[in-house]
């Protein structure tokens, strides 16, 4: 696949973001900025707006006001498809899989949305496993083979920004590890990846920045080198 190694390139701007779930006001002013090869954080309590966050760029809640630019173009007037043309790859809490498909068929049946999409031997380079269950059903799948099915499918729409909810969310410590190793190969072929994750632990060694939540704003950016020195402020926010 091939993405500008530009990492000076913004890839996404939020300005202003509000976002309601019908009479409910849960983003309020959201800003935040993600460069071409970054991986960023969106970190905060339960509830506090992140997995929103993610949903109001795909254009998937109910009313938005603000600003959404991708690639420098607004995108709050464009539907989640033209969303994803942009090169925007969006997983789900809950996995986004056919569950009565084999992998296979899952990784075949994604229209390609954009050129340059991982072809089926690049994606079994990267997950083996899902070579080895090439026709096993989703539901016969574990946890965490349905995570990486599901990264696996936006890989193949040729997204090269990747919004990823909770994808260690109840997988065991082993599979964790593995998608630790696949968000660096990840980076290292230069996609942008935007991760809400309560595993700060999985998430820290991987980011460049976090930023976090709170109240459907963000209160604080932090960036890799200032962990150490912040470390107490981030605990405060995070209630840990
Ligand atoms: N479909 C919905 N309808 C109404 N309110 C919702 C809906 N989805 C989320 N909310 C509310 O919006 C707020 C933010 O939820 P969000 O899921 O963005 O939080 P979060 O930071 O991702 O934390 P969590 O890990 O709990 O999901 C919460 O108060 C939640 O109850």
């Amino acid at each position: 696949m091939s993405v500008n190694p530009d990492k000076e390139y913004e890839q996404l701007r939020v300005s202003g973001l509000h976002a309601f779930y019908g009479e409910s006001h849960i983003l309020h002013g959201i800003d935040l900025v993600v460069n071409r090869g970054e991986l960023v954080t969106l970190l905060g309590r339960n509830g506090a707006g992140r997995s929103t966050t993610l949903k109001a760029i795909m254009n998937m809640v109910g009313r938005r006001t603000g600003s959404i630019m991708i690639n420098g173009e607004e995108t709050m007037s464009c539907a989640p498809h033209h969303i994803a043309r942009l090169g925007v790859g969006y997983c789900p809490e809950h996995r986004g899989i056919f569950s009565s498909l084999s992998v296979q068929e899952n990784l075949t049946l994604p229209p390609v949305v954009r050129s340059g999409g991982m072809s089926l031997e690049e994606i079994y380079t990267m997950f083996p496993n899902l070579y080895e269950r090439r026709t096993s059903q989703g539901t016969k799948l574990s946890g965490g083979e349905q995570q990486m099915l599901a990264m696996a499918r936006i890989l193949r729409t040729g997204a090269n920004m990747l919004l990823l909810d909770e994808i260690t969310e109840g997988l065991a410590p082993v599979i964790v590890e593995k998608l630790g190793e696949v968000l660096v190969a990840l980076k290292e072929k230069g996609l942008t990846i935007v991760l809400v994750e309560q595993n700060f632990h999985f998430a820290a060694p991987l980011a460049d920045r976090h930023y976090v939540v709170e109240h459907g704003q963000i209160v604080e950016e932090i960036g890799a080198h200032e962990l150490t020195e912040k470390q107490s402020v981030l605990n405060g926010y995070l209630g840990v």
